[in-house]
């Protein structure tokens, strides 16, 4: 089996998944993303970036939720802040934090260009850091209404400790990738943890979905659109 990490979904047919983005997701994808997703496409690292079909739900999540105040940990080129930035309300905010700021400054231009720049507070630098500080100052505790994570996985679990803090009781955190291309249920010698990232990642993915699904915190739904997110909405 050839060793394939460009099939954004687990649906296991590509003809399917075509039929999703050309009858529900891209004829109501905004320009701005669509010029964002092209932009992306011709960047070495274009895997990474969030799927539109993921990108529309997360979009109708924040505006279900009435999100103005949230964190995006793992931004790459912006698809997903840019979601973000677009289903906030004008005076919405996005604290966003990478460590590389190269990759945000490319998708920069499109984000101005849509009118969202002002929404977004970008931090360079490691995440976990950020979110020390802020749990630090009170005022932050319960003050975000979505939190998404897409950052290093073998964080994520240190990102929850933390996070859980920081988003309001009824507010929503989404991880993205806790399908880890499918590996979660891979044999050892699946093709794919022949990739040391993904074979390296994969045990502390195994061991973050087990402590969601034990965490009394939150309520949780794991869903099977792009490479898997978790949707946690804090309840206590
Ligand atoms: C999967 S990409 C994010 C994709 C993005 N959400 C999108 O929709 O295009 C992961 C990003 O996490 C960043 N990252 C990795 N480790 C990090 C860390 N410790 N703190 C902050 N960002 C980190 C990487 O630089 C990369 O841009």
């Amino acid at each position: 089996m050839a060793v394939d990490l460009n099939n954004k979904s687990v649906l296991k047919s590509d003809e399917l998944y075509q039929y999703i983005l050309e009858t529900s997701v891209y004829p109501r994808e905004p320009q701005c993303l669509k010029e964002l997703r092209q932009l992306t496409t011709k960047h070495p690292g274009n895997v990474m970036a969030t799927p539109a079909d993921e990108g529309q739900l997360m979009s109708m999540l924040l505006k279900l939720i009435n999100a103005k105040n949230t964190i995006e940990i793992g931004v790459y080129t912006g698809y997903s802040l840019l979601t973000t930035a677009l289903a906030l309300p004008h005076d919405g905010k996005i604290l966003a934090v990478d460590i590389n700021r190269e990759d945000y400054e490319l998708g920069l231009p499109i984000i101005k260009k849509a009118g969202v720049a002002h929404k977004i507070d970008f931090r360079e630098g490691p995440a976990l850091p950020l979110l020390d500080q802020l749990i630090q100052d009170e005022n932050n505790k319960g003050a975000y209404d979505f939190v998404f994570v897409d950052a290093d996985k073998d964080n994520y679990l240190n990102y929850h400790k933390r996070v859980i803090e920081l988003v309001r009781v009824g507010g929503l955190i989404g991880y993205d990738n806790t399908l880890w291309c499918g590996t979660v249920v891979a044999p050892p010698d699946h093709p794919l943890l022949q990739l040391d990232h993904v074979k390296h990642c994969r045990p502390f993915v195994l061991e973050f979905n087990k402590a969601l699904a034990i965490d009394p915190r939150i309520e949780i739904c794991h869903l099977s659109i792009g490479d898997g997110i978790t949707l946690c909405r804090r309840i206590s």
